[in-house]
């Protein structure tokens, strides 16, 4: 359903230009349920923000479904944020009206694009677990309660496509459960795709796949082998345990990121040297060449003189 290949979003202002991604590929398939890691800075927002419409990438490709979020034109970007793509946040909850009911807050957004059906609000609010609180006043719900209004929201519109940017960053662990037991159902009876950006890896760790973002790019994935992945490795992503499995991401043109902390270890700085023995590609520190051994070695002998 998404594909992300050399995606590069560069924000410019006056005097600086922060390169947000520098070439990131992802494949996401329709009908999934993944979430994406990274620590701050890494990317995780623009990229969702690119991924919702709500901002433009720079270059490369990125295509959703049908759309071709490169070329898209504004008019039709109007259509796709509305009819394609919906959108929670952390904070969601902040948008809504207070003195409305729950449902009212459910109903107003339909009202206002044209597509007013209170009975699939209704069925909405029973989704996310809210039936029973369905007329009360949205300041009597609790800051989780809210929460689950604002995804009944972002399901008004019946997108293909949720994306939601830390979706349990003020709840509690007990919410947060209850969020993503919601997220798993939307899922598995709605087929909606769904992409997480978080920072809490008890949450990454219950999904199938995730897509660790370092300095703009993809750099690693974990696939799960069973059900949780909670133990820490040391990689500094905290998520590969024995339920996961962690693959480096490799781009098209054989390019991959290095771990810091394995460079670091190994004092690579600029150069390493690389070796195949026929089943394993070994990345070494290079070695270090004095004047008395001579030759270097990636120097090479053209008619018996030294290059
Ligand atoms: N509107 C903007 N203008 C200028 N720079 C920006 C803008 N938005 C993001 N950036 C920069 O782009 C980089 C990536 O930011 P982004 O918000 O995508 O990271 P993130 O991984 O979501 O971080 P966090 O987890 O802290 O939300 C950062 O260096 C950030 O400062």
């Amino acid at each position: 359903m998404i594909t992300c290949e050399g995606l590069v979003k560069i924000y410019k202002t006056d005097e600086i230009e922060v390169v947000a991604l520098q070439g990131l590929n992802i494949q996401i398939d329709a009908g999934e349920l993944m979430a994406i890691i990274g620590n701050s800075g890494s990317g995780k927002s623009t990229l969702l923000n690119i991924l919702g419409g709500l901002d433009r990438p720079s270059a490369g490709q990125v295509k959703v479904g049908d759309w071709d979020l490169l070329k898209i034109t504004d008019k039709q970007l109007v259509d796709y944020k509305r009819h394609t793509v919906g959108f929670i946040w952390q904070n969601n909850a902040r948008n809504l009206v207070s003195y409305l009911t729950a449902l009212e807050n459910v109903e107003m957004p339909m009202m206002l694009s044209g597509n007013y059906d209170p009975a699939y609000a209704k069925q909405l609010l029973e989704w996310v677990g809210l039936s029973h609180r369905m007329n009360n006043k949205l300041q009597e719900l609790s800051g989780g309660e809210q929460q689950r209004v604002a995804i009944a929201i972002s399901l008004a519109n019946r997108p293909r496509l949720l994306l939601a940017d830390e979706p349990t960053g003020s709840v509690d662990t007990k919410t947060a459960d209850m969020i993503l037991a919601i997220f798993q159902r939307l899922n598995k009876e709605l087929g909606v795709t769904i992409v997480i950006v978080t920072h809490d890896l008890s949450m990454a760790g219950k999904v199938g796949r995730v897509v660790a973002i370092r300095d703009g790019m993809t750099s690693s994935e974990f696939i799960a082998r069973n059900s949780a992945m909670t133990a820490d490795d040391g990689s500094g992503t905290g998520l590969a345990g024995d339920d996961h499995e962690e693959y480096v991401v490799l781009d098209r043109a054989g390019r991959l990121q290095v771990p810091k902390a394995y460079l670091t270890a190994l004092q690579i700085d600029g150069k390493a040297s690389m070796e195949f023995d026929g089943e394993k590609i070994m990345i070494k520190a290079p070695k270090v060449i004095t004047a008395s051994e001579g030759t270097a070695p990636n120097s090479h002998t053209v008619g018996g003189k030294t290059k």
